[in-house]
């Protein structure tokens, strides 16, 4: 029987696993983790992580051929296939800081398996493209397996024996087996790419906004263009998540160890047009409330940093709230998947720090005290001055605007980050409406965001 072993239980090595269980009876899987409270929750009814559909497939090879376990050393011998899927957080300090990988984590599970294993294995660069809250469905059906090996006959025995795995479910033409670099490469960017879409969308809402166009009806006109597609053209407050900012950042680090510093600042601008549209969206709360939210309740609908996940890596939210706090606002949040210990571990964090393994992030002792977290919409709007919507959340859609602005200061703004709001509607209540890219309401257009 061959036997996989993942080292990393997290958001990839905890679903990815799991499906290849599912997918492959007659492989052994074991996912390993340093972290002790993460392998207990795999194997409790309230795994770690919320994915839609996760709990049923784990629930169907859990204990048959799907083990979860802090044994690391022991099951990384007994496997004849180790996958690593650790933390690689973007470098804080020293050489690259800011932008390189920060491959601790990655250097000290390599040196665990060369002490079990001797050094005798190839390495494979296999990068996952799942999307966080569409994981199962990605894995089942995926566009692309990616393999990356040597071009020796041993480099490609070991891309064989991974290919093998992946065509239990997974049709030949669309396992693609390439060189490690390209590999490497095209995971970034794609990453990239995707980003990039996002960032020119959201750079064309803010010129929508100065003219009157609206940037849906313009995605749609240009996503109609079979060479473009639709999809990925949804303005936002800007991109969050663990990989499009940091796989982004590494990128541009590796442009300009190969010195070229004119492909770097092309990529850059990606991510600065997304920390631009997160500041133009607090400019324009703050200057549409009288210049102050000083004291001001705002409800914050939405904390994850897309919808069907409790993920918060990276999150729009965390430099909203933060720009609302730094301007004296108390701010009331509500996030159906989002603790409060998350959140106020969220804001109280330094840049990056995320990303290390939760028993090793260092925590702020005090808490913010102008943060509370509620546990539904209607409490978190309660006698605020304004609302803003933060995570596209299909239940923000249908809520009693109606009962929120009766309950509301006056006069009641929203700020719709998402676009999920029907603008007419709500203000037809007779709240003021923010949308990302929509036409402005009257008071907004007196009320230039500027920073
Ligand atoms: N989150 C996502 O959607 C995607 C993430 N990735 C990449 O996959 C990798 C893993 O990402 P996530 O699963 O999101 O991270 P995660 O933070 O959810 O999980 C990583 C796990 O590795 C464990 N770990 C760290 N060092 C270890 C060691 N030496 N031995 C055993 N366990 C160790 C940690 O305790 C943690 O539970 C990262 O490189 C990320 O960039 C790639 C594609 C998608
Ligand atoms: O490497 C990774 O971590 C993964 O990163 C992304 O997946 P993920 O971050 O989970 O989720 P996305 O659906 O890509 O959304 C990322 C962010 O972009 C935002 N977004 C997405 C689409 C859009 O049109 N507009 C928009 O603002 C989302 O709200 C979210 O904040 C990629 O889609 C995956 O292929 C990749 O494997």
């Amino acid at each position: 029987m061959v036997k996989i072993c993942c080292i990393g239980a997290g958001y990839v090595g905890g679903p990815t696993m799991a499906v290849i269980a599912l997918k492959c009876p007659s492989i052994e899987v074991a996912v390993v983790d340093i972290s002790v409270s993460r392998i207990n929750a795999w194997n409790s009814d309230q795994l770690p992580i919320y994915e839609p559909g996760l709990d049923d497939v784990v629930k169907q090879c859990r204990g048959k051929n799907l083990f979860f376990s802090t044994e690391v050393e022991k099951h990384v011998s007994e496997a004849d296939i180790v996958f690593v899927s650790v933390n690689t957080p973007t470098k804080t300090r020293g050489l690259g800081a800011g932008k390189a990988a920060d491959l601790t984590y990655w250097e000290s599970a390599a040196r665990m398996i060369a002490d079990v294993k001797g050094i005798n294995f190839q390495i494979l660069s296999n990068p996952e493209f799942l999307a966080e809250g569409t994981a199962i469905p990605d894995l089942f059906n995926p566009d692309r397996v990616l393999i990356g090996g040597r071009e020796t006959p041993e480099g490609q025995k070991a891309i064989e024996a991974l290919k093998d795995v992946y065509s239990h479910w997974v049709p030949e033409e669309r396992i693609l087996c390439t060189n490690l670099w390209s590999a490497e490469l095209s995971k970034l960017a794609a990453n990239a790419f995707l980003a990039q879409r996002i960032s020119s969308v959201n750079a064309m809402s803010a010129l929508c906004e100065a003219t009157g166009a609206d940037v849906t009806e313009v995605s749609y006109a240009v996503g109609k263009d079979t060479r473009i597609g639709p999809k990925f053209l949804n303005a936002s407050v800007g991109f969050g998540g663990s990989c499009f900012q940091k796989d982004i950042l590494n990128l541009v680090y590796i442009c300009e160890c190969n010195g070229l510093p004119e492909v770097a600042e092309y990529w850059k601008q990606v991510i600065k047009i997304n920390d631009y549209q997160k500041s133009r969206f607090v400019n324009r709360i703050v200057s549409s409330m009288f210049n102050t939210v000083s004291n001001k309740k705002v409800a914050i609908l939405g904390f994850a940093f897309k919808k069907d996940t409790g993920d918060t890596r990276e999150t729009p939210a965390i430099d909203v709230c933060k720009g609302l706090l730094g301007d004296n606002a108390r701010v009331s949040i509500y996030d159906p998947q989002v603790t409060e210990d998350q959140i106020q571990r969220d804001l109280t964090m330094n840049k990056f720090d995320w990303d290390h393994p939760l028993h090793l992030q260092p925590m702020s002792p005090t808490a913010v005290k102008q943060v509370s977290v509620v546990w539904d919409a209607y409490t978190a709007t309660k006698d605020a001055h304004g609302v803003c919507i933060l995570t596209e959340w299909d239940e923000f859609k249908t809520l009693d605007y109606q009962r929120i602005y009766d309950n509301m200061q006056k006069p009641a703004f929203i700020f719709d980050g998402r676009n999920i709001v029907n603008v007419d509607k709500l203000r037809e209540i007779g709240f003021i409406v923010y949308s990302i890219g929509k036409p402005l309401d009257a008071w907004l257009k007196d009320m230039p965001a500027v920073a």
